[in-house]
């Protein structure tokens, strides 16, 4: 039949098909012809629970697109009125003066909106899923330990790109993962400003607002897009790896080096064939969970900067389109010591 991207994605994250998939598949039942997927997938004990898309972005509206509720300002709540979503907190927030601290260092920044998102996701997940665990950035700045234990576990960035957000520089998302026995099953992100839902789930796809994510087939570093980000360390023996380490990759004739200040959207314009490769010493598990899940459904790698597997606790990462290029990113670097996630 016609391939509906849109409904592939829907079928990925078991969200429920839309009315005239389910004509189509009743009819399809009723002459006895193939038994659509969706009801197979339907079938199969999910022991993962609820589709993340609809429930990790609070509950609001479950729409690619929407899925943070629409509109541009948040209504003040009060008896009648609903609460306001998740992106309406976010897009009014963006626009006004925020009340700025700092965590691990003076460029690592929260602001309450942060501390907002953060409680409202988790609260909004508690209540469905009351036996879950959960990491998340803030929670984890407060003192909270970074475990991932075999448990089902929500890894929570609720805002990545907060110095964007301070200085509303148009680049924030919010990014849920999802792990169940230390595997992660599926990732959510969301692009606050431009609407644009990421999303993948272990064996069935990446998609962005219904379109299906393939990463690029670059293998030549002299023909690559590489993405980093700079990371909250600012000292002067880590600033100059840093900077050595961009060097060798322009030496090695990258077209280019970016840095667009939100990890979570810089990997995944590289599952969206946007850019080659990424790499990064000091992002934090709520950084990768998400984007992992999505690009390794997008055909790409996600590895360890030492060439080995991915260890989701050790804030550093090698991503890329392909093997041959992650691998020669890898050899590339030069490695700077951020310490563990499940260590601090
Ligand atoms: O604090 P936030 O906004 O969630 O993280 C912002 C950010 O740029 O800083 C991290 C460390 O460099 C990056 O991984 C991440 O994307
Ligand atoms: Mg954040």
């Amino acid at each position: 039949g016609k391939s509906n991207p849109l409904a592939a994605e829907r079928r990925a994250f078991g969200l429920a098909a839309s009315r005239a998939t389910c004509a189509r598949a009743s009819r399809r039942g009723r002459e006895g012809r193939r038994r659509p997927q969706l009801a197979q997938t339907r079938r199969r004990p999910l022991h993962i629970g609820c589709p993340a898309a609809v429930v990790a972005l609070a509950a609001h509206e479950p729409r690619p697109g929407t899925l943070l509720g629409s509109g541009s300002g948040a209504s003040v709540p009060g008896p009648q009125s609903p609460a306001p979503t998740l992106l309406a907190i976010i897009r009014k927030a963006l626009s006004e003066e925020k009340r700025v601290s700092t965590k691990t260092s003076a460029a690592d920044l929260v602001t309450e909106t942060d501390h907002l998102v953060e409680g409202l996701i988790i609260s909004e997940l508690q209540k469905r899923f009351p036996s879950h665990r959960f990491i998340a950035e803030e929670a984890a700045a407060a003192g909270a330990k970074c475990v991932l234990t075999p448990s089902p576990t929500w890894i929570v960035d609720p805002i990545d790109g907060t110095c964007n957000f301070v200085h509303r520089f148009p680049t924030v998302a919010v990014s849920i993962g999802f792990a169940v026995n230390q595997e992660l099953e599926f990732g959510v992100i969301y692009h606050c400003t431009e609407e644009r839902l990421y999303t993948g789930r272990r064996g069935r796809g990446a998609f962005c607002n219904g379109q299906r994510l393939r990463v690029s087939g670059e293998t030549d570093i002299s023909k690559a897009l590489v993405l980093t980000e700079i990371g909250p360390k600012r000292d002067p023996a880590t600033l100059k790896l840093f900077l050595s380490n961009m060097e060798r990759l322009l030496h090695a004739k990258a077209h280019g080096v970016r840095v667009i200040g939100s990890s979570t959207l810089a990997l995944c314009h590289l599952a969206s064939g946007a850019a080659d490769a990424y790499y990064q010493f000091g992002l934090h598990c709520w950084d990768l969970a998400a984007a992992t899940v999505i690009i390794r459904e997008a055909g790409g790698i996600v590895m360890d900067t030492s060439g080995g597997p991915l260890d989701l606790m050790s804030c550093r990462v090698v991503a890329a389109g392909t093997r041959e290029m992650a691998t020669l990113i890898a050899q590339a670097l030069q490695t700077i010591n951020y310490g563990r996630d499940d260590e601090k």
